[in-house]
């Protein structure tokens, strides 16, 4: 089942609080100064005008009032303010429509720009990063803060507008009487206080906690996997995880629950601080208003002001606590842009390498203290096909990743034609070679054509280019059965073209052939395979292996684990425990009765071993030694 976690909030201090909004109006005025300079002018609109509406409603209240106890011309100051009223009603709604649509195109286009500098600062980055648990994590996080950043610009703007909703309506009261401003005030701050230590309290809550909800969201995610089914039909694991996955979300509720509890007399106390003092502030109003101190207006005045000024603040902490997480995955971005990126050289590679040269490499991976690969070395001229082979954790995959320039040897170099690979544009290396890595890609949304034709992206995609690297790969005779042949999608998530009918999903064997062509297809002069055919059945995986090493126009280093399709290789070097163990021809090693004879021996059948299968060096016929023949342990 999947390891990823559920969504863990953070807890910011204020001072992260405070550097976290400005970088995020820095960041959002350099990406886009008109999107920054219509979110204060729209905050603080959307907070003025309101209360400019209220200020008129409580006028023509006040001249209703007069107009009723008879005063001259007061009917129609009534009338103007309504009017005045509605226009400013009508100016909000036209002003919230534009400002939707701009901030709907900005919001694209900051967001876009946020992520794209991401994007592109992720393909910068040195080759081991993407092998790196913790940067692919901080990767994560940021582009989650990415994704989120229009969001999270629209709660600022929202906070913006709370913030000068408060010391506005604040402000008008403290104009209206004082001490009426300070008593809201004074029950805003402790009451704000409290709620925001709730939500506080809340969020290390829900961290203290956060096994259980982690440990009911994997089992929810694993329930809906598709390739998890028949396993967990067939050990009758659905029921059982559905009871426990039933369990841990009571039991995650009851937490809850009790939680809250503890918070309530803090609540209430809040909420009544609140109410009095709006309470106070009306029975204040209302006293003012019989003594004729103040006019009739004033009651709709300070009862939606004062009323405005608490939802602004309660609102606030709402806010501020919603950010946490957003503000929090900030830092994570800036972490990750903060990241070093891969330092581009000058030098290139002109053409395909006469000699590729191992040297003395070592190699331990970051933040590990084992060295996985111990003073390794091997030549390769142009032409030769070589095999690298060895037992699980050998140190196979980790030096193909060294040939291909994607990790740099702790110690020792790799040469091609005596140029530290170190030295080289790493590109003009890669123009040169075909990798097939053992998590080779499977592009689902595109056709078997195009699976294909990714090979090689430089050139104009060629057809028939693409169907003689399906027949080379043993792919052309199952494409061609396809719905729409070698143009058939390859998810049923996908519908193919002018039908409703759904792509074919292919069989694993089926997609690694598939990846085997698109290799084919680069045209490559040095082939670089990790176990290319682990999922191909013996006889397609025999085929394509003679086409393979039939082909002397191409230098190929395979690592494969049966051993019976690299018999043929010029030399295989047995890798052990990080060492070259042995190496030679297939003869050779056989010869030598060494690990590579246990193995092969290991992998031959009964009937192969009664009817001396050859290479055995019992009874197989005597094979022309092919250069080059190294001694177990030298170097080539
Ligand atoms: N990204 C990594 N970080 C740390 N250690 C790693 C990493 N990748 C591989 N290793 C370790 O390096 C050692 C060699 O791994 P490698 O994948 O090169 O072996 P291999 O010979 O290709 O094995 P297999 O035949 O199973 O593919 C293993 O012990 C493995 O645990």
């Amino acid at each position: 089942m999947t390891t990823e976690g559920a969504v863990r909030p953070k807890k910011l201090e204020p001072a992260q609080y405070v550097r976290a909004l400005s970088e995020i109006v820095r960041l959002s005025a350099r990406t886009s100064p008109l999107a920054v300079t219509m979110k204060v002018v729209g905050s603080i609109v959307a907070a003025a005008l309101p209360l400019v509406t209220t200020f008129f409603a409580a006028l023509t209240t006040t001249a209703l009032a007069d107009a009723y106890a008879g005063t001259d011309g007061a009917g129609n100051r009534a009338i103007v303010y309504v009017i005045v009223t509605a226009a400013l009603g009508l100016f909000m709604v036209a002003f919230n429509s534009v400002d939707r649509y701009i901030q709907r195109s900005m919001q694209y286009k900051v967001g876009a720009k946020v992520s794209d500098m991401m994007f592109e600062r992720f393909m910068s980055l040195e080759f081991w990063r993407y092998d790196d648990k913790e940067t692919v994590d901080l990767f994560d996080r940021a582009k989650r803060f990415s994704e989120a950043y229009p969001r999270v610009l629209d709660r600022l703007a929202t906070i913006f507008t709370q913030v000068v909703s408060v010391v506005l309506s604040v402000v008008t009261l403290f104009f209206v009487s004082w001490w009426i401003a300070l008593i809201v005030l004074v029950a805003i701050l402790p009451s704000v206080y409290l709620q925001f230590k709730l939500s506080r309290a809340q969020i290390a809550h829900w961290n203290s906690h956060i096994e259980v909800r982690r440990r009911r969201g994997m089992i929810e995610r694993g329930l809906l996997q598709p390739q998890y089914i028949s396993e967990l039909r067939v050990y009758g694991m659905v029921r059982h995880l559905l009871g426990l996955r039933r369990d841990l979300r009571d039991e995650d509720e009851k937490r809850r629950m009790e939680f809250e509890k503890t918070y309530i007399p803090k609540q209430l106390l809040g909420d009544g601080l609140q109410a009095a003092a709006e309470v106070t502030a009306l029975v204040w109003v209302v006293r003012q208003i019989v003594l004729q101190a103040q006019p009739v207006g004033q009651f709709v005045l300070v009862q939606q002001v004062v009323s405005r000024a608490l939802d602004s603040a309660n609102g606030l902490v709402d806010s501020l606590s919603s950010i946490d997480e957003d503000l929090a995955n900030l830092f994570d971005y800036e972490a990750f842009m903060a990241l070093p990126v891969r330092g581009e050289r000058e030098r290139q590679l002109a053409a395909a390498p006469e000699t590729i040269a191992v040297e003395d490499v070592t190699f331990r991976y970051t933040g590990s203290d084992v060295d996985v690969l111990k003073g390794v070395s091997l030549t390769i001229h142009r032409g030769w096909h070589v095999a690298i082979v060895g037992e699980n954790g050998a140190g196979k995959s980790t030096l193909v990743k060294i040939l291909v320039g994607l990790y740099a040897p702790t110690t020792g170099a790799v040469r091609l034609d005596g140029v530290d690979l170190q030295e080289l544009d790493v590109n003009s290396w890669h123009e040169q070679l075909a990798v097939l890595q053992q998590d080779y890609l499977k592009y689902d949304f595109a056709t078997a054509l195009e699976n294909i034709q990714y090979g090689d992206i430089e050139d104009p995609p060629s057809r028939e280019r693409a169907l003689a690297a399906a027949h080379d790969a043993e792919a052309k005779e199952f494409l061609e059965k396809l719905p729409r042949g070698i143009d058939s999608y390859l998810s049923n998530w996908m519908e193919e073209k002018g039908s409703r009918k759904r792509g074919t999903q292919l069989s694993g064997g089926q997609w690694q052939r598939l990846a085997l062509a698109r290799n084919f297809y680069r045209a490559a002069p040095v082939v670089i395979m990790d176990e290319p055919t682990s999922a191909i059945d013996a006889l397609a995986e025999a085929h394509i292996f003679r086409r393979l090493f039939a082909d002397r126009s191409r230098t190929i280093i395979a690592i494969s684990h049966r051993l019976a399709t690299i018999e043929k290789a010029d030399v295989i070097y047995m890798l052990a425990d990080g060492v070259v163990a042995e190496q030679g021809t297939h003869a050779e090693l056989v010869a030598l009765r060494g690990r590579y004879y246990t193995m092969f021996e290991a992998q031959l059948s009964d009937r192969d071993r009664e009817q001396g299968a050859p290479g055995t060096g019992v009874d197989a016929p005597e094979r022309p030694a092919p250069e080059p023949t190294v001694a177990a342990g030298d170097d080539g």
